[in-house]
């Protein structure tokens, strides 16, 4: 194909569910919701900006200027990192987003990889799923909702211990990352990016028995994950750090085993470590997690807190219905009124060449 041919591809990108409980910052699950970029790229087409266009969750509230956009400035900085200075000319970007913004389910994790995947194609970089995961980690700095939604199915990750050079590069701001573009007039381009050290992330992918489902019970409030995360001590117990560690060394396998046990996985699911602290900005969280058990609802495996909240994470193999309802009760009696999704595990990204 010329370097003039108009080219086209699809980038699609689930949802993810972190922390699944006691795995607070660690584990993540894809779900079967979905952002999809349609990328088309005109090199005849005139000289000027991406075309974003944008439908679904979020549509009233994102930036439609690249410059200003979370997925094509994470673009951009894969870009810069390889020399290229902008996005190539004739550029335009139709975004379909399924993803409620600010609920607990990855939409800002969805948003970088899909920008991290963007910039791979624009660029046409080949970089490896490792590389882009250490471009995802300059943005998003908890690995669990940005690795299970780049490989896909319930995925555990650490970051690696890094040398003093490698976390000097890691810890700049973020704002030196994705600075506002473009620069003021009379500035310079930036030249030299913060370049991510190699290998920040390493993950591994646990088993998933068929049989499980997931109901996310979605309450109509955003809480965004930075406010979320403020509330959270910078220490812990020993007590709670070991109540933690026990459930969630049984969780990573007992969610593979088929059939699954209800009773060792609700009590699996259990948390010390971040949503006692965030009961106080979602109305209705202990109540929610502590009445609705697999003896009141037959099917229901464990329920917890999905990633920061607000919505509440419910894994069952049947019962669904009657789960999301009696969730729906307590929270009604909170004054807030939810929605519910009943949800697959989903496979990671993909980009398809369309053209
Ligand atoms: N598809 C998207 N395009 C651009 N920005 C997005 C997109 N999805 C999410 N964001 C940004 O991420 C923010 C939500 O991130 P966050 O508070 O981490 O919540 P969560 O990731 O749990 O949905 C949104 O308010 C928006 O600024
Ligand atoms: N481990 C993080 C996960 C945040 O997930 P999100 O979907 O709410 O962005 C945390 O609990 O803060």
């Amino acid at each position: 194909m010329s370097s003039t041919s108009p080219r086209s591809f699809a980038i699609r990108v689930p949802a993810t569910s972190a922390n699944i409980g006691p795995g607070f910052d660690v584990v993540g699950l894809s779900l079967s919701l979905h952002l999809t970029l349609s990328v088309r790229i005109d090199p005849t087409a005139p000289a000027g900006p991406p075309a974003i266009t944008y439908s679904g969750e979020g549509a009233d509230e994102v930036p439609l200027d690249a410059y200003k956009n979370l997925t094509t400035r994470v673009a951009l900085y894969v870009l810069r990192c390889h020399d290229i200075r902008t996005f190539p000319s004739g550029l335009s970007i139709h975004a379909a987003n399924q993803i409620p913004f600010g609920r607990g389910l990855g939409s800002s994790g969805a948003a970088v990889v899909a920008g991290v995947l963007l910039g791979n194609e624009l660029g046409e970089l080949g970089l490896s799923k490792e590389r882009m995961l250490d471009f995802a980690l300059m943005v998003e700095r908890h690995p669990d909702n940005v690795t299970a939604a780049l490989v896909g199915g319930f995925v555990g990750s650490y970051l690696r211990e890094l040398d003093a050079a490698a976390t000097e590069a890691a810890s700049v701001p973020l704002s030196e990352v994705l600075p506002e573009y473009p620069p003021d007039a009379g500035e310079e381009w930036g030249l030299n990016p913060p370049q991510p050290p190699l290998g920040i992330g390493h993950y591994v992918r646990f088993g998933w028995s068929e049989s499980i489902r997931a109901v996310a019970i979605i309450p109509q409030f955003e809480l965004s994950t930075a406010k979320a995360r403020e509330v959270l001590p910078v220490s812990y117990s020993r007590k709670d750090l070991v109540f933690n560690l026990q459930r969630l060394a049984v969780l990573t396998t007992a969610l593979g085993q088929t059939p699954p046990d209800p009773e060792l996985i609700y009590e699996a699911m259990k948390d010390r470590v971040h949503q006692p602290y965030r009961k106080a900005l979602i109305p209705g969280l202990p109540e929610v997690t502590s009445e609705i058990t697999p003896s009141s609802h037959p099917g229901l495996l464990g329920i917890c807190l999905s990633g920061a909240g607000p919505t509440i994470l419910a894994l069952a193999t049947g019962g669904y219905e009657a789960i999301a309802e009696d969730a729906r009760k307590i929270f009604k009696k909170q004054g807030i009124e939810v929605e519910w999704k009943l949800l697959e595990i989903a496979a990671g990204s993909a980009v398809e060449i369309t053209s």
